[in-house]
């Protein structure tokens, strides 16, 4: 049976803007911020041009070299327990900018980085669409407060910052994130596994939906997908959608070349199929794909396998279906 070709109905032409987010100020290792250039050396951009896409490239981190800032960075702010918030911020903020205001009617897909560039990207997508359902898929919920990180790592809290959780905590340099941008019931999660004890209180206590490893085996991919594309677009069948999608959500197996690898992972065709099926909907806007790090690799399979599932997960939310 042939699925039909995925069309973007939010979109005037099929036009993208490829924004590059080569940042690791989110984490402690360094090479994430190689991801978007690996995956353009792959041939991404001509791969999304034989999908039938016209493409053009952002870069709002160009004239800083945040890798050398990193290297001087004080490990914590004296104002914060969190790492690197003056980085973070400075370079979510630029990202933000772009994506609100260069993106036009194009289809939005950022490249990290690490997943707290998805502060920038989500942000932006939000002024554009302010009623856009999020989908997460991560092993992580990547929803720590100030107050609740144990790692310090801003990668593991994007999501409270956007949603405006513990607000009065936030480094000076995050603050420039618009208030609640996030709504608590316009996220769904898939493919968790490793979420800390600070971030079930969260989950719990506002009600946010989220799809463990649990529920995937219990319901099975295609029911998780439909009921996440559900929750979040709130009855309305024209909900504009978007993926925020770690790498590390797949089985490391296959995904070996990321920070944070988390055994027991979503198979490579789960992985594919929730950004294929969501694609089917003709309400996909944007995508983030986040966490590729190049350098964690010891050898050149293993880089190249990571690489491939990157680029892959774009194409499968950008048209690419199986007839
Ligand atoms: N985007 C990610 N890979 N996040 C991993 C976060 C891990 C851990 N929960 C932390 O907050 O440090
Ligand atoms: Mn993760
Ligand atoms: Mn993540």
């Amino acid at each position: 049976m042939a699925t039909a070709q995925p069309h973007y109905k939010h979109l005037k032409e099929k036009s993208v803007s490829i924004v590059l987010a080569p940042f690791s100020g989110g984490q402690g290792k360094g090479g994430v911020e190689n991801g978007p250039d690996y995956m353009l050396k792959h041939g991404l951009e001509k791969q999304l041009q034989e999908l039938g896409w016209k493409t053009s490239i952002k870069e709002p981190l160009k004239d800083t070299n945040y890798e050398e800032l990193k290297q001087t960075a004080t490990e914590k702010s004296a104002t914060s327990k969190t790492k690197r918030g003056d980085l973070v911020g400075e370079a979510t903020k630029k990202i933000y900018n772009t994506c609100k205001n260069e993106i036009g009617d194009d289809f939005q897909l950022t490249i990290g980085g690490d997943h707290s560039i998805a502060m920038g990207s989500i942000a932006g997508l939000l002024q554009r669409y302010p009623d856009a359902g999020i989908i997460w898929i991560d092993a992580h919920a990547d929803i720590n407060t100030v107050t609740t990180t144990e790692s310090g790592n801003l990668h593991g809290c994007p999501v409270s910052f956007l949603m405006g959780l513990d607000k009065e905590n936030y480094p000076p340099e995050l603050q420039w994130i618009p208030n609640q941008v996030l709504k608590t019931d316009k996220i769904c999660y898939i493919g968790l596994r490793d979420v800390d004890a600070g971030e079930k209180k969260i989950l719990q206590e506002n009600n946010i939906k989220a799809f463990s490893m649990y529920h995937v085996d219990r319901f099975g991919i295609n029911s998780v997908v439909e009921m996440a594309i559900d929750h979040v677009s709130k009855g309305n069948k024209d909900c504009p959608l978007m993926i925020s999608y770690d790498v590390d959500a797949l089985e490391p197996s296959y995904v070996k070349c990321t920070g944070t690898m988390v055994k027991n992972g979503l198979t490579l065709r789960e992985g594919f199929f929730i950004c294929e099926r969501i694609a089917e909907t003709g309400n996909l806007v944007a995508l983030d794909v986040v966490e590729v790090n190049p350098e964690l690799g010891t050898n050149d399979m293993d880089i190249l396998d990571t690489i491939m599932a990157g680029c892959a997960v774009v194409r499968c939310t950008m048209g690419e279906t199986l007839l």
